[in-house]
């Protein structure tokens, strides 16, 4: 039946749908932190004055995917009495994406109040994500900390994001507070993993702390620094994090560094100069609670009237009004690793979409983005992510968040290419391009080198796989670069592999060899020289821009077959045969064909009923809109989407 509806309708109907689940999802998660509220009877019980910065501490809690980050914080919030005790499971994924996935993915921060030996401490925790496609999350969370708890799951041991992350505190000099998690689960290993920690990271086992579920966890916040700021000195707030909330608009997460922060405070930006009045300013308690106040060494949120969501840059200081102090150095920008095109499905969406992705990137930075237009799929933006699962909660946050309705191109890596000539040069303006659009790769006539990212990979798994993994990342073309026993029976590999290698489905073989044993983490390693090819496909003769793709020279014959297959069974057939073809350089090195079909749209309507005909005719006229002419070929826009998903 549903065929038969008008696209539009349907379009719509789906719309209503999407909102419909959204404002349901909406309001079970506004019960829940209602009932949180409700049980801070909206104000503190606690006044933010009585702790000087010996009394404070911040932390972050890091670990490897599902190593029990989120389950800690949960405990701890309800051991602080800061939630009610109860069937409390993982509070502080507060988005939609992340409670349906069961992963972070975005760091979270809750302020939190516990008596030990007689003394209050304020306690700022912040909950980071695991994956390696959110470690920037991670490093940013460490910029407002002095310490973190690095918890290590008895039975799984040491992981590949564990080393990642142990490495990221190490480096930023922060205390590092060694957990051993789930020693409850009958197949933990506590002896042997406490041997891994060891020849890594050097800790030795009496150093680690052993919690089934937390239970003992609250006392090792006491190991963590407290804050060396001065609550008598000008004001001096580090912007860390900032987010988008529908009914109060700009929310920007902050710590105070030296000074004190009040509502109603004028302030202003170290980096645009721009001046503000502070509305309102309070504690992550776990949401947000205003506290009028907030001093030195405090984490909080703060709210100041931004008209527009790029005033909030994360990195940022800001400091009273005539007051300028030394702004702090900000972050490094992320790097992105993927590139892909995001469209919106119907273009008179397209300020909408804009919008949206204005808003989402404001609470994730780590996305980069500029314009991009397409000859199918209108005007849209090229983004580029941290990695393939990144791309896909953004997509999807868009959706659930924003309800804009978008299309994805497939994900493909930035390539460097040197090119010769002095007009070439002149017209590019450099001797040296980046890649990002395969459309706008030149001539390779003028290209004398290409480059490709790579990342080195680090692998850890049970010896009994070593052969199949290293088979793997030689079809990969990995190259082994190192490879040592973190125990008795298991393996750290470091293999130097191209990004285009691992983005696609890597992952999940290395999984499916091990059953689940080895994990994976990775890190930009630069570029590398490669000898690449543009494969450009052609529909009877006229080239398909938006299929255009860039692929190692090995590759490329088999990439161009598996889309050459697609084509043929995602474009319709039409009166007349098809001819689809890969080309490199004009040379055919893929071929299919589509046979010839007669569509008669009157066929059924026999008799005289000439008004059924026309209406017939009018909806295939209204069809073809929908339709790319490629040529004298009508292509639906989703079969390239179709042919470029993987
Ligand atoms: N038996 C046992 N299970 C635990 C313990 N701590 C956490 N878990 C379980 O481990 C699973 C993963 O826990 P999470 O807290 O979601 O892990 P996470 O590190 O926050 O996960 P990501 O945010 O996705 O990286 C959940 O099913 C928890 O119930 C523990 O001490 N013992």
């Amino acid at each position: 039946m549903s065929q038969f509806w008008p696209r539009l309708l349907a379009h719509r109907w789906q719309r209503q749908f999407r909102l419909l689940a959204k404002l349901r999802s909406q309001s079970k998660s506004l019960r829940t932190s209602s009932q949180l509220l409700q049980h801070q009877s909206g104000s503190l019980s606690f006044k933010l004055e009585d702790f000087p910065v010996e009394r404070i501490r911040n932390f972050s809690i890091i670990a490897h995917v599902d190593h029990g980050k989120s389950t800690l914080a949960d405990r701890l919030l309800e051991i602080t009495g800061t939630i009610p005790m109860g069937d409390n499971k993982q509070v502080l994924d507060r988005l939609q994406v992340e409670r349906e996935r069961g992963i972070t993915v975005k760091a979270q921060t809750a302020s939190l109040v516990h008596e030990h030996n007689g003394t209050k401490y304020l306690l700022n925790l912040i909950d980071t994500p695991g994956h390696v496609d959110f470690h920037y999350e991670v490093s940013r969370s460490l910029a407002a900390c002095d310490g973190v708890v690095l918890l290590v799951d008895a039975n799984q041991g040491v992981q590949a994001q564990t080393v990642a992350n142990f490495y990221l505190a190490f480096e930023q000099n922060l205390k590092i507070i060694p957990v051993l998690n789930k020693i409850d689960l009958k197949n933990a290993q506590p002896e042997v993993v406490l041997e891994q920690m060891r020849n890594l990271f050097d800790i030795e086992p009496d150093e680690v702390l052993k919690v089934i579920s937390s239970s003992r966890f609250y006392s090792c916040y006491t190991y963590v620094p407290n804050p060396r700021y001065d609550r008598l000195q000008p004001l001096k707030a580090f912007v860390f994090d900032s987010w988008y909330d529908q009914f109060k608009g700009v929310v920007v997460h902050i710590a105070i560094c030296d000074g004190v922060a009040k509502k109603g405070d004028r302030i202003t930006y170290a980096s645009s100069g721009k001046t503000y009045e502070i509305t309102e300013i309070g504690i992550m308690h776990p949401t947000q609670v205003p506290s009028d106040v907030l001093y030195a060494g405090q984490v909080g949120y703060a709210m100041m009237n931004m008209r527009n969501t790029d005033e909030a840059k994360i990195g940022d200081t800001f400091f009273h009004e005539n007051k300028r102090v030394q702004p702090l150095p900000g972050f490094k920008d992320a790097t992105p690793m993927v590139f892909a095109g995001m469209f919106p499905t119907d273009q008179s969406e397209f300020p909408q979409m804009r919008n949206a992705i204005e808003k989402l990137t404001l609470n994730d930075r780590s996305v980069q983005v500029s314009v991009d237009n397409s000859p199918a799929l209108g005007q849209g933006y090229r983004l580029g992510f941290l990695g393939l699962l990144h791309m896909d909660v953004f997509n999807q946050r868009l959706e659930q968040e924003f309800d804009a309705s978008v299309i994805m191109t497939a994900p493909n890596v930035a390539y460097k290419m040197k090119i010769m000539g002095e007009k070439n040069l002149k017209h590019w303006g450099t001797d040296f391009i980046t890649v990002l659009n395969p459309c706008l790769m030149p001539d390779p006539a003028i290209i004398t080198e290409y480059q490709e990212p790579m990342v080195d990979g680090t692998i850890i798994t049970p010896a009994d796989y070593l052969d199949s993994i290293t088979a793997l990342s030689l079809n990969r073309r990995g190259q082994l670069k190192d490879q040592s026993y973190i125990d008795d029976s298991r393996v750290m590999l470091r293999v130097l592999f191209p990004l285009s290698e691992i983005l696609v489905e890597f992952f999940d073989e290395l999984k499916s060899l091990t059953s689940g044993y080895a994990s994976f983490d990775y890190e930009d390693a630069g570029y590398q020289l490669t000898e690449l090819v543009k494969v450009n496909f052609y529909l009877n003769d006229k080239d398909v821009e938006e299929l255009t793709m860039i692929c190692h020279v090995s590759r490329a014959r088999e990439t161009a077959r598996k889309v050459c297959l697609k084509l043929k069974d995602t474009v319709p057939r039409q009166q007349f045969v098809i001819s689809i073809q890969a080309k490199v350089n004009q040379k055919v090195i893929a071929r299919e064909n589509i046979k010839a079909y007669r569509k008669d749209v009157t066929a059924k309507c026999y008799g005289g009923d000439i008004s059924r005909k026309t209406k017939l005719l009018k909806r295939q006229a209204e069809g073809k809109k929908r339709l790319r002419k490629i040529g004298n070929i009508d292509v639906p826009k989703d079969a390239f989407i179709k042919v470029l998903r993987k």
